[in-house]
């Protein structure tokens, strides 16, 4: 049987219910042995206020008990920016054996013509996309790799270079909402597997 290994970075800020359910869905659809969530130390598109060893911290804590989900610091450890394609290639040196299977989220997807050397990256694995808006509207590039690639999502149409969605209902979850809804000194405990933590850090609450 051909070895896997499932990857799901992102920059968890701060870890949602949502995050942990595609996790999950990742590992349970494609019989996976072991997922890793990669927190972005620097991400390339964005400066989150949160630092990275807090975000990876958070993360951790969500996922104690959670067997076969299992955190990956190296891109807290680099410092700088960290580009998908480098983290893959490091991971597939490490494991020449196994067939990466990686996720991100139909957002993500559909801007994925802005990420470092993209169109490579897509022959490194198995990629899954999970649903979300904006990936309705996939820019006419994506939506020709898409079409080209999509096999079902199942263990035996794994398959490096071939793209799947992951068999899940959308879901409002995001890290946007819930740094909302702290910043107003609101509740978040259906969003998030550390919610009181997050309340009790005051780090997104803004007295205006
Ligand atoms: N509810 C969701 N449904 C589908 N994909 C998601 C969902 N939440 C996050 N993702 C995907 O997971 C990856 C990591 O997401 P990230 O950590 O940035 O969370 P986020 O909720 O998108 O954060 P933010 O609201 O700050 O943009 C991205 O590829 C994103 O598209
Ligand atoms: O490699 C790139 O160019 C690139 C550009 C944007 C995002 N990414 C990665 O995509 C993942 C989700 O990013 P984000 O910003 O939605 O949390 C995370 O692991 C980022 O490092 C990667």
């Amino acid at each position: 049987m051909q070895q896997t290994l499932g990857i799901y970075g992102g920059t968890f800020n701060p870890v949602h219910f949502g995050h942990l359910a595609l996790a999950h869905t990742l590992q349970d659809t494609f019989a996976l042995g072991e997922v890793r969530l990669i927190p972005t130390g620097v991400p390339p598109h964005r400066a989150p206020d949160v630092s990275a060893t807090q975000r990876l911290e958070w993360l951790k804590l969500s996922l104690i008990g959670k067997k076969n989900l299992v955190t990956d610091d190296r891109e807290v450890k680099k410092g700088k920016v960290s580009f998908t394609f480098d983290t893959l290639t490091e991971l597939q040196q490490e494991q020449p054996h196994s067939l990466l299977v990686w996720l991100i989220g139909g957002d993500s997807f559909a801007h994925l013509p802005s990420w470092y050397r993209w169109q490579e990256l897509l022959e490194i694995g198995h990629l899954v996309v999970a649903n979300r808006p904006g990936f309705n509207k996939l820019p006419v590039e994506i939506a020709g790799e898409f079409a080209k690639r999509q096999v079902e999502a199942s263990p035996q149409a794994l398959a490096q270079g071939k793209i799947s969605v992951l068999p899940l209902p959308l879901m409002s979850a995001s890290s946007t909402l819930i740094r909302e809804k702290l910043a107003r000194g609101e509740d978040v405990s259906d969003l998030s597997p550390i919610a009181a933590i997050l309340q009790q850090s005051g780090l997104y609450y803004k007295n205006t």
